[in-house]
């Protein structure tokens, strides 16, 4: 899969491809369903698959402080359609420019001359240019006179509801990590630069690798059994909060902090992966450090069972 910042850089395609736009947050079923049913048309048809992706995502662009938070950043997203037969993720910079093109413009500049479409599949509430008023119809119409194909995607859905970014977000909210992997297709996951914290962990006896989140809002809240990639090739085991840290008034900045059980190396500025197995309860103000203390190893002792009993524990 190649990455392409802006239709400017796409390489040409002289047949066309065949492509989807979306926001693709967190890469879940229905959005792996959609992609492998283009992947399909797109063998059929001899053509490349374009993945068009808005970035930022048009609710972090028009409402920046009530944008639910993502489940993903780009980096994890470009990592998932990696895994899925993608030939290139499209980077569309969702700025002014785009939000306030007319989608005639839009469809003209960008599905036309830009990437030569001759098959495009969206969901049918799919809206987009000024005021959001292009919609599937104008899509249509336009691919009518233009020679492309509009297709809307069947819905996947799980128990009798279709998978959705909003719905992986209700999940996680909620605490419910099963539901989430089931949606996912995987267990949902963070990943992140290991970072300094301020060095109590260890005087609590629970070191923590710490990842900043760099998001306002994350979707996961609280202490969780957790699993650990990218260190020694090995999936390593601990426990983790992410959250504020009140009782040490962490300040403002949401912090997931990882502590890895029966481990003792230094990872500072490792990239590491979080995978979220199971949540074990909310984070609380304690009124002393060693009431902290005595909770943190209770909660370890949780996550080491919880994660023996799914076979998680090296
Ligand atoms: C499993 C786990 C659970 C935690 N739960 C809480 C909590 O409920 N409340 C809280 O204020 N801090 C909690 N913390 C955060 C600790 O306050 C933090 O790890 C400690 O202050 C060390 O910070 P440092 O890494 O910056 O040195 C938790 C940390 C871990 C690893
Ligand atoms: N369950 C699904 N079944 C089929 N198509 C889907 C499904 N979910 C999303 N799509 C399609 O994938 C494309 C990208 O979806 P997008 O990420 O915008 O929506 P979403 O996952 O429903 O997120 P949100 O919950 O934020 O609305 C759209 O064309 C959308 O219709």
């Amino acid at each position: 899969m190649r990455i392409v910042r802006g239709i400017a850089n796409l390489p040409a395609l002289p047949l066309g491809c065949v492509a989807t736009i979306g926001t693709f947050d967190g890469v879940h079923r229905g959005h792996e369903a959609l992609i492998r049913g283009l992947a399909e048309q797109g063998r059929c048809m001899g053509l490349p698959v374009v993945v068009a992706l808005f970035e930022p995502q048009p609710r972090e662009y028009f409402q920046p402080d009530q944008a639910p938070g993502r489940l993903c950043r780009l980096r994890e997203k470009i990592q998932a359609l990696a895994q899925l037969p993608v030939d290139y993720a499209l980077l569309l910079r969702f700025d002014r420019g785009l939000a306030e093109q007319e989608p005639e413009a839009f469809i003209r500049e960008t599905l036309i001359d830009g990437l030569r479409v001759k098959y495009l599949v969206v969901g049918d509430d799919f809206r987009f240019g000024r005021a959001r008023r292009g919609d599937f119809d104008l899509l249509c119409r336009a691919g009518e006179a233009a020679g492309y194909a509009v297709a809307d995607t069947p819905t996947f859905a799980m128990d009798g509801r279709r998978v959705s970014s909003t719905w992986v977000r209700e999940a996680l909210m909620s605490g419910d990590c099963a539901l989430a992997e089931r949606l996912l297709g995987r267990p949902y996951a963070v990943c992140g630069r290991v970072v300094h914290g301020n060095q109590l962990g260890r005087v609590l006896g629970f070191p923590t690798a710490n990842l900043a989140l760099r998001r306002k809002n994350v979707p996961v809240k609280g202490v969780f059994a957790v699993t650990m990639r990218g260190i020694n090739g090995r999936e390593l085991a601990g426990v983790a909060n992410v959250g504020q840290r009140p009782t040490v008034d962490g300040g403002s900045a949401v912090l997931l902090e990882t502590h890895l059980f029966d481990f003792h190396q230094d990872i500072y500025q490792r990239l590491v992966e979080v995978r979220f197995h199971g949540k074990l309860r909310d984070e609380q103000r304690f009124s002393s450090m060693e009431m902290l203390r005595a909770q943190i190893q209770s909660d370890a002792l949780a996550a080491r069972a919880f994660l023996a009993q799914r076979n998680l524990l090296p």
